[in-house]
């Protein structure tokens, strides 16, 4: 058997719902070998975050690196980045490795309005991040503050994914998890050969949506790590996201985590 293996660069959450948790789940349903460089510990629950405990920048570092010289490393990943210091560096580290897919969720705020991304630290991801990126995935929140535009509108959405590939992205995922204006999670992709494309799932009412940048991030990782081309991973991760929010499993009493499990047991009941 050959198992691909994915490298997560992000924050814990204590909570399993979200960042280095989510991701390696998500990993591990998807069949594919999960490695981790931790970047900073949250103390987070579904009521939000309680604490910060960014590590060093030369321990991402050397965590990186010591997963790079060992694994073949098939598709990476990061989240929570915390710090300018910490992006400067692992953008500077992955230059130094033959290059490999590199899926960037630019995360900033959490769901309850707690930041993890240090306002320094914006013009770090703009200028030495973005521009490595395969696929880049903001909300609509992050893509007002990367792009600095007003997003409302599905014009706006476009205008905006031109500007990332402008900066650099080679292609941009612009997540519609944050519109209140329309019936479906409608999420736009776009890349620079000029091809787009919209993903559309019904909208589902819940609080449960703890983690589902993450894990929609994470499921694509996944399927770039197994070889799919990015319009296909883009539409097999908003699938897994979809199973994953719509059997919510009403873990703790804020906003809930999704389900990483219900991808694979929709599959499993389909064959
Ligand atoms: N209530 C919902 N119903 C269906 N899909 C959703 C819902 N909320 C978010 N999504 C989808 O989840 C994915 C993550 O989007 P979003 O929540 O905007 O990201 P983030 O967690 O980074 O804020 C996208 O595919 C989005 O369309
Ligand atoms: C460690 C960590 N990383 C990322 C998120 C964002 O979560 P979401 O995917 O809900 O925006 C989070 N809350 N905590």
């Amino acid at each position: 058997m050959t198992v691909q293996v994915a490298l997560t660069i992000a924050g814990s959450d204590s909570g399993g719902g979200a960042g280095i948790q989510a991701d390696l789940k998500t990993f591990q349903e998807l069949g594919v070998f999960g490695t981790s460089a931790l970047t900073a510990v949250t103390a987070q629950n579904t009521h939000g975050v309680h604490g910060v405990y960014p590590i060093q920048t030369d321990g991402v570092i050397t965590q990186i690196r010591a997963v790079l010289d060992d694994f073949d490393v098939k598709a990476c990943k990061t989240g929570m980045l915390f710090s300018a210091d910490i992006i400067t560096e692992v953008a500077a580290l992955l230059k130094e490795y033959p290059p490999i897919p590199l899926v960037i969720d630019p995360v900033m705020i959490a769901k309850g309005g707690q930041s993890l991304l240090q306002q320094q630290a914006i013009q770090a991801l703009k200028e030495h991040l973005l521009p490595l990126a395969t696929i880049v995935t903001p909300n609509i929140p992050e893509a007002e503050v990367l792009t600095g535009m007003k997003i409302q509108t599905d014009e706006d959405i476009q205008q905006a994914a031109t500007a990332f590939i402008k900066m650099g992205a080679k292609a941009v995922v612009m997540k519609g998890g944050h519109r209140s204006d329309v019936l479906d999670a409608k999420d736009y992709y776009a890349d620079a050969e000029g091809q787009s494309f919209t993903v559309t799932a019904p909208w589902i009412q819940t609080k449960d949506t703890h983690g589902t940048g993450c894990t929609f991030a994470a499921a694509l990782t996944s399927f770039l790590a197994k070889g799919c081309s990015l319009p296909d991973a883009v539409a097999e991760a908003k699938q897994f996201i979809q199973a994953a929010i719509e059997n919510g499993l009403k873990i703790g009493s804020g906003h809930g985590p999704t389900n990483h499990w219900a991808y694979g047991q929709l599959k499993k009941e389909m064959h």
